[in-house]
């Protein structure tokens, strides 16, 4: 699908919630997407050619919205699955990292084994706003070893900055959104 056709089916299933989760907050709802067979479906095989294409040979999900994307492009893709969760939910020896979002601030972690070093990996996240939860995870990940092949998301709200925010963490991986707003 041409990727303007495929932008204009994924943001046709994408819900405004102003005011959510706090006063001032438009809200991105990725439900009606996640619902739609095909929209889904589009969406998970554009991710994942984005794996081919980049060389990345595992895609890192970001809790928890960014889990419902990334793993499903990693089985399509044919490489494996890492998850960065929030602080406290991994065994094991970690690595975390705090960080400020839109709507508030989080701590993020990395199994410290997840990666063999120097292993190029896709970050799949659903929305970019201030670029606070990317820039967290790409630190994350060079900590423990591994390289940012690119940055794919579905949805950038380039009014919020994050891009240029995201900038020195992304050293020469790209950014790519599927949409923009
Ligand atoms: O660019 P930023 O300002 O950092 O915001 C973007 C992040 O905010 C949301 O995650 P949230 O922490 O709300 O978690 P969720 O996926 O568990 O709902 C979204 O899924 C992104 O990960
Ligand atoms: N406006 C927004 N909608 C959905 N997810 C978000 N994460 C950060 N800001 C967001």
């Amino acid at each position: 699908m041409p990727d303007a056709a495929l932008a204009e089916l994924l943001l046709s299933r994408i819900r405004d919630v102003p005011d959510y989760p706090q006063p001032g907050v438009v809200f991105k709802d990725i439900a009606p997407l996640l619902a739609d067979a095909a929209a889904f479906a589009a969406l998970v095989e554009a991710l994942a050619a984005r794996v081919a294409a980049l060389g990345a040979v595992k895609v890192v999900g970001l809790e928890a919205r960014g889990f419902v994307l990334a793993a499903p492009a990693a089985h399509a893709a044919g490489v494996g699955f890492v998850p960065i969760r929030k602080a406290g939910k991994l065994p094991g020896p970690v690595h975390s990292r705090a960080y400020d979002l839109e709507y508030g601030s989080a701590v993020v972690e990395v199994q410290q084994d997840a990666f063999t070093p120097g292993e190029r990996v896709l970050v799949v996240d659903d929305v970019l706003a201030t670029g606070g939860t990317v820039s967290a995870a790409l630190d994350l990940l060079r900590q423990a070893g591994a390289e940012p092949a690119g940055v794919v998301v579905l949805m950038e709200l380039a009014f919020l900055a994050g891009r240029s925010r995201l900038a020195e963490h992304l050293g020469d991986a790209p950014l790519e959104a599927l949409i923009e707003v």
